[in-house]
């Protein structure tokens, strides 16, 4: 689905990524690492908000490097960035609408949020900012979900949320993956991280420091690298 082929990334004239692949064989990949290792920047390069200086992103087998974000949104792409980003001025449902406006099956998509959201449907009409963190991150997964993609990046969605709320996320995301679609996560729990994941990338300082399948036996190995 997804395959990164040493890729590096950066901003301006400082490269951040340094020659990090990620293999097309697994579908739900994650990305550890301490902050400032990297781990936003391959979401963004992969998304395409920032282009690589060098290698390929690869998509369903098509070479998106040089694609603009929409268009890699409209190949089955969705990115939902830190911070359980919405319109707070916005309601529940209108940020909802403002997805599904205009898409063939809009209406439908947005009944089956609420469906799978019950805590959105029970706050339809309050006004987003006034959720709380678990809750606005169910509306970005949601909003994200809207777009009906094939694969789902989601950078960090367990922070900042109530450790009441964080097993609710998880459980989203693992029913999201059983249900066939690909994922590409960054997640500071490890434990969770490695028991949702196919494959795990270990980014230090930009570059790739340990990968490996997951599962949580990995753990110690992980740790190991992040200690670099
Ligand atoms: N817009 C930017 N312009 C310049 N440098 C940036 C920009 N965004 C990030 N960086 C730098 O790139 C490096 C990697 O940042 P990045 O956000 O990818 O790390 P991260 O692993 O996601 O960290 P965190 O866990 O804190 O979110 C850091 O040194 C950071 O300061």
């Amino acid at each position: 689905m997804l395959e990164i082929v040493d890729i590096d990334a950066g901003y301006g004239g400082t490269k951040v990524l340094h020659g990090v692949s990620i293999p097309g064989s697994a579908n739900i990949v994650a990305v550890l690492g301490h902050n400032g290792a990297g781990k936003t920047t391959l979401l963004r390069a992969t998304i395409g908000l920032i282009r690589p200086t060098r290698g390929t992103v690869r998509f369903d087998g098509e070479d998106v490097t040089h694609l603009a974000p929409n268009r890699r949104v409209q190949r089955g792409m969705a990115y939902v960035a830190q911070g359980q980003q919405s319109f707070e001025q916005l309601t529940t449902l209108e940020n909802l609408q403002l997805v599904a406006d205009g898409r063939r099956n809009g209406r439908a998509k947005i009944a089956e949020m609420l469906e799978r959201f019950p805590a959105l449907a029970e706050f339809a009409t309050r006004k987003a900012g006034l959720l709380s963190g678990g809750q606005r991150q169910q509306l970005a997964i949601a909003r994200a979900l809207i777009t009906e993609p094939k694969l789902l990046i989601l950078d960090e969605p367990t922070e900042g949320i109530q450790p009441t709320i964080v097993a609710e996320i998880e459980q989203t995301i693992i029913g999201l993956a059983e249900g066939g679609l690909s994922v590409l996560l960054v997640e500071q729990h490890i434990g969770f991280a490695l028991e949702a994941a196919e494959h795990y990338v270990v980014l230090a300082s930009g570059r790739v420091a340990q990968e490996g399948t997951g599962g949580t036996a990995a753990m110690g190995s992980v740790r190991a690298a992040m200690a670099i």
